[in-house]
């Protein structure tokens, strides 16, 4: 059987609460836009949707927090989540490794897309400008992982080509996933043991084997 070029892992780097501290920064915005209000403290979070976890709280606040991160500079303001830029740079010198920052704009998009190509440039760089896809459906770009905090990615492609490694965020730590599914905890943890187990599974590369070229 003929050998075939081995193919670098692509891995798919979500960006609000995996690179950028979006939960951290919208309770911030929060209080000190509405400093009187009830509010969801980091640890009483569940679920992806901070909207609607407001307004389970008093309806009104659905809104209102709204209103934080639509707010000019809310997603460049964003700090980065610790570790997060060095496993980035790590991430993209490794051999045979290919990373793409993938992220969803808001549907009012106005200062968010331009926000997040800012935020890039500033923490990272432009290299990883040239990096960024920006798509409402997660599940219709190939990769073979996808570092990302919400807890079910749907989309047109019902069989994404991406493993997807959920990426722990206060809103999604008391889930329990059903194997085989993954977490990463935080940059801390074994994401090079994750991008590894993705190799395994490549054509084998002749150059490295010496066996002739087809
Ligand atoms: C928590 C939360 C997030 N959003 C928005 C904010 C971002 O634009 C995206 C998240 O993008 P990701 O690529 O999936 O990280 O969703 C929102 O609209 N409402 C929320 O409660
Ligand atoms: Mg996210």
């Amino acid at each position: 059987m003929p050998a075939r070029r081995a193919r670098p892992v692509r891995v798919l780097v979500d960006m609000d609460c995996v690179l950028a501290d979006f939960e951290a920064g919208l309770l911030r915005g929060f209080l000190q836009r509405f400093p009187g209000e009830p509010h969801v403290p980091l640890e009483g979070r569940r679920g992806f949707s901070v909207r609607e976890q407001y307004r389970a709280l008093r309806p009104d606040l659905a809104d209102k927090v709204t209103t934080v991160f639509e707010a000019p500079g809310f997603f460049l303001d964003l700090e980065p989540i610790p570790g997060a830029l060095e496993a980035m740079r790590e991430m993209n010198d490794m051999q045979d490794t290919q990373v793409f920052i993938c992220t969803s704009p808001l549907m009012k998009y106005h200062h968010c897309v331009a926000e997040k190509y800012r935020w890039v440039e500033k923490h990272l760089g432009p290299q990883f400008v040239e990096r960024i896809i920006v798509t409402r459906d997660k599940t219709v770009i190939s990769g073979d992982l996808l570092i990302d905090d919400k807890e079910v990615i749907q989309g047109q492609e019902e069989t994404p080509s991406w493993e997807h490694i959920l990426f722990t965020c206060c809103h999604n730590q008391h889930l329990a996933l059903p194997p085989p599914r993954r977490r990463l905890r935080s940059w801390s943890d074994n994401w090079r043991e994750i991008i590894d187990s993705k190799r395994g599974a490549l054509p084998l590369d002749p150059d490295r084997l010496g066996l002739p070229q087809q």
